[in-house]
């Protein structure tokens, strides 16, 4: 599935070098579609891709545009087109409530604290998370944590949802809770793991390589390329 044009992430021959050793290099890709899947070795490159897109990071060559917005000229926008989820929730999570998290992106959107707070406990109500409005964060498990940051980012109403990474700590059922919300979203999703069997339903999945596409399209083509390498590689190992 696809979505309109000024929705799609264009790279157009872009660099980036990382600790001095360039990583990118030329690299062009056009993602359209609604639900695309990142996959590949460790270093890799995968969260280097998504910081450029939602731009933490920048090229040193070449340009991204986001949804319409260019990264480098119009980098203060795209917070609010593009949300990002950490890895690790303790990366994402400042606040020491549920309704304070996700009242900040609120009022970063133009909210006043009174508006933000009426509005952040109605979300959490409509997620059936209305007990955590007022529980401190810290008192919550790894899993609840990670739903806290995704519906923290979700409340902002971005067009684009990344994720890198975010299974890490979930048990099965907190993972099965989760890609019933991710498939449930309107928005589109880039979504970097090495739970490959997450990605059956994605519309298209790149396999990144050492910086470069190794493949890139349909899930299940593109995984099994992805397996059979690495069973060769471990095949030659010593
Ligand atoms: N904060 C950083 N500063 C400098 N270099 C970094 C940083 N993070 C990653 N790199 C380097 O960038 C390259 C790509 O790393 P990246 O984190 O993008 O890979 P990845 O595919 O996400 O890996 P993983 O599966 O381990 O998360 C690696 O060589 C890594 O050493």
């Amino acid at each position: 599935m696809t979505q309109p044009g000024d929705r799609n992430i264009v790279l157009s021959g872009v660099s980036l070098a990382r600790q001095d050793r360039p990583l990118f290099a030329g690299l062009s890709l056009d993602i359209a579609e609604l639900r695309v899947g990142l996959i590949g070795d460790n270093g890799a490159g995968k969260s280097s891709l998504l910081r450029l897109i939602n731009g933490l990071l920048l090229p040193d060559a070449g340009a991204i545009v986001v949804h319409g917005l260019e990264t480098k000229a119009q980098r203060a926008s795209l917070p609010g087109k593009v949300g990002f989820i950490f890895q690790n929730p303790e990366h994402q999570i400042v606040f020491p409530t549920g309704a304070e998290e996700l009242a900040f992106g609120l009022r970063c959107t133009g909210m006043n604290s009174k508006q933000a707070d009426v509005a952040a406990r109605a979300f959490l109500a409509a997620h059936d998370c209305a007990d955590w409005a007022d529980t401190s964060v810290g008192e919550l498990s790894d899993g609840q944590k990670q739903h806290l940051c995704i519906l923290a980012i979700l409340v902002m109403m971005p067009s684009l949802v990344l994720l890198d990474e975010p299974f890490s700590s979930l048990d099965l059922p907190s993972r099965m809770k989760f890609m019933k919300m991710i498939a449930a979203l309107p928005q589109q999703v880039i979504m970097a793991s090495h739970d490959l069997d997450v990605f059956a339903n994605f519309d298209r999945v790149i396999w990144i390589d050492g910086g470069k596409i190794a493949a890139d399209g349909a899930p299940a083509q593109v995984i099994a390329a992805y397996r059979q390498r690495c069973v060769d590689s471990i095949g030659r190992a010593p």
